[in-house]
């Protein structure tokens, strides 16, 4: 139960890892592709319940750099989900004042994809509430590999000198600039029981507290996902201090 006297509690960043959707529709004994589909109601769920809760961003790790290793086959139906997901979607975003945002890289990306997710992008900008942003083809060593050859091309111009290099200067040349102030995750939640970071916002998570539950993602929803703020309310938070 959210204690709602400590409402200024909320963290202002939740990062989700969305595990376990093969899984669910294993245990459903249904195709795959049925756990992505289910996966991507559970996303509508706790996008409209974190709204309601005053979160200010909402990451989602929708795709890793590493999941181009899996069959062809699934990944072309993967690479179709965001443009199903914002057809289904928008309309309820808008309503919300929910801005969608994306964070990640544009090499290999189908251009239907990429059209797609700037479209809700363009249409959704001047929403003023919740960003709902997705971490697609994403990887947290590749975004910091990326900060660093920006900021070496800076110092071999003679824009900037290495020992002037601040935790700043890497914030600037990272995906999650865009979403600056709230560009440190307070709260990651992962679900289906799995207790790693898996390459997800490795600079973004230095000071995040982690929920863990065992749920599979098509069962996540709105009561979880408040208790997962409740967890994070009752946690003292130092900032490695005491
Ligand atoms: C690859 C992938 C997989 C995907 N799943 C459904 C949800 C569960 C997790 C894995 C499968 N979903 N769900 C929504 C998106 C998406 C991505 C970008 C975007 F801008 C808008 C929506 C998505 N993308």
């Amino acid at each position: 139960m959210i204690m709602n006297n400590q409402k200024e509690n909320i963290p202002n960043h939740v990062a989700i890892i969305m595990d376990g959707n093969g899984r669910w529709a294993q245990k459903q004994e249904k195709p795959r592709k049925m756990g992505h589909e289910e996966g991507m109601e559970a996303i509508r769920r706790v996008t409209m319940q974190a709204s309601k809760r005053g979160v200010k961003v909402l990451t989602l790790y929708a795709f890793s750099t590493e999941n181009w290793k899996r069959p062809p086959q699934e990944v072309h139906f993967l690479m179709q989900l965001p443009i199903r997901f914002f057809d289904r979607f928008v309309p309820e975003l808008q309503k919300n004042n929910v801005k969608v945002n994306m964070i990640g890289f544009e090499e290999k990306v189908p251009k239907s994809t990429k059209k797609a997710i700037s479209k809700a992008m363009d249409q959704t900008k001047n929403n003023t509430g919740m960003t709902l942003n997705f971490a697609f083809n994403y990887g947290g060593r590749a975004e910091i590999v990326k900060a660093t050859q920006a900021l070496c091309e800076k110092v071999l111009k003679n824009e900037l000198t290495s020992t002037d290099i601040t935790p700043e200067h890497i914030e600037e040349h990272l995906f999650t600039h865009s979403l600056t102030p709230y560009q440190d995750v307070d709260l990651l939640i992962r679900s289906s029981g799995e207790k790693r970071l898996s390459n997800f916002l490795l600079w973004q998570n230095a000071y995040s507290e982690f929920y863990f539950t065992d749920l599979l993602w098509p069962d996540f929803n709105a009561k979880i996902f408040d208790e997962a703020l409740f967890e994070y309310q009752k946690r003292q938070r130092r900032y490695g201090a005491l």
